[in-house]
């Protein structure tokens, strides 16, 4: 992925927004030369520069391509450089301080390669513009000593603004990025909520968190009834509807901020609810059985039957919790009970026991 897709101006108004900057820098050190200078000292490759700059903010305007502007942004760049540090003192001029934007600009807008091109490119020119002065082939500076160092101040500040601007930039979007990674790799893709590999980390943390605490902590595993049916009579793609809406019903419900509910795989949903006894989990099972019931999301070959979940619970308390294993086991079977006593139902277990509902 390369640096400007992650600007949210998007590459054609990064390309845009750093034509302007540069054209109007130029333009604007122009002015400052010859409102100091005097007309006799006219900046004439300064001109070139804010020419093509005007010319490629039309290009862009005018749809153009957007490769193509960035590579003439950075040609005029570079030219601009070169002729500029060559008629105004060589290595002496204040705008040889400008050379390591460009680089960085090129990183910004075509990609890393480029950038180490036009680094080669600006050591050239730097290199080009030292042997020529070396060797006395520059046109000698006119200029106040006074003026040249107040023009290298403003070059520099002007560089450390650009500079600041773009790493700040960066690492705010490599924060945001960051932050949305860690939230993608926890979030099922299809549903929306949680992922079974972020689910084991919760139901971890939970039973640290009850065994440390002496509290309740129950687990609700949830399934769809003959899901399968409805795939083959509905579709593949109303599948995924139908457990997205399930996911949202269940999500919906919730519950307190301190309950998780992800998508254990497949048509399997997981709740967990901390410091919840086996009675409180039991209700909440069966409420989330009614709600799903009452949607009617039909399926079946007459498109009649609605939608059910079989749930399954389980409970521990404080140390007597071994694991996640032993939740997970202990509700995956009282599920399954559930589902060999005929479904839509739930069934809620207890330190191997179990007692069904409905
Ligand atoms: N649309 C869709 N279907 C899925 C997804 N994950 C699993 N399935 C389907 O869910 C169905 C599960 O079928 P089974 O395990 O036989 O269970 P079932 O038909 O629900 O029957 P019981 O659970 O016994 O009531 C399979 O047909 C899977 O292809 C998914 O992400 N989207």
């Amino acid at each position: 992925m390369s640096a400007f897709t992650l600007m949210p101006l998007g590459r054609r108004g990064l390309v845009q927004a750093t034509n302007l900057v540069v054209t109007s820098l130029v333009a604007s050190l122009a002015i400052i030369k010859i409102v100091i200078l005097g007309l006799n000292s006219l900046p004439i490759p300064a001109f070139f520069v804010i020419v093509a700059g005007v010319i490629n903010a039309i290009y862009i305007r005018r749809n153009g391509s957007i490769d193509v502007a960035a590579k003439i942004l950075i040609i005029t760049a570079l030219f601009g450089l070169a002729f500029s540090s060559f008629y105004t003192g060589g290595v002496d001029a204040s705008v040889v301080l400008f050379a390591p934007i460009i680089p960085i600009m090129t990183v910004l807008l075509i990609n890393t390669r480029a950038a180490w091109i036009t680094f080669g490119l600006v050591c050239l020119i730097l290199i080009g513009i030292f042997i020529l002065d070396f060797n006395g082939h520059i046109p000698e500076n006119t200029v106040d000593p006074d003026l040249l160092l107040m023009s290298r101040y403003i070059v520099l500040i002007c560089l450390c603004l650009i500079s600041t601007w773009v790493v700040s930039r960066f690492s705010s979007i490599s924060r945001t990025l960051l932050v949305q990674l860690e939230q993608q790799s926890n979030i099922d893709y299809l549903t929306g909520v949680l992922n079974r590999r972020a689910i084991e980390t919760e139901l971890l943390q939970e039973i640290d968190r009850a065994k440390r605490s002496n509290t309740w902590l129950s687990l609700i595993m949830a399934d769809v009834d003959f899901f399968k049916l409805y795939n083959d009579s509905n579709g593949h793609l109303a599948g995924d509807t139908c457990l997205k809406e399930i996911a949202k019903l269940i999500s919906d419900y919730s519950l307190r901020a301190a309950d998780s509910v992800g998508r254990f795989g497949g048509e399997e949903f997981v709740l967990i609810l901390p410091d919840t006894n086996m009675d409180k989990a039991t209700e909440i099972a069966e409420n989330l059985r009614k709600i799903i019931l009452n949607q009617h999301i039909p399926y079946g070959p007459n498109n009649t039957d609605p939608v059910t979940l079989t749930l399954g619970v389980t409970s521990a308390y404080g140390q007597t919790i071994s694991g996640t294993e032993q939740l997970i086991r202990e509700a995956d079977a009282a599920l399954y009970k559930g589902k060999h006593q005929g479904r839509n139902r739930v069934v809620s277990s207890i330190s191997g026991s179990s007692v069904a509902q409905n």
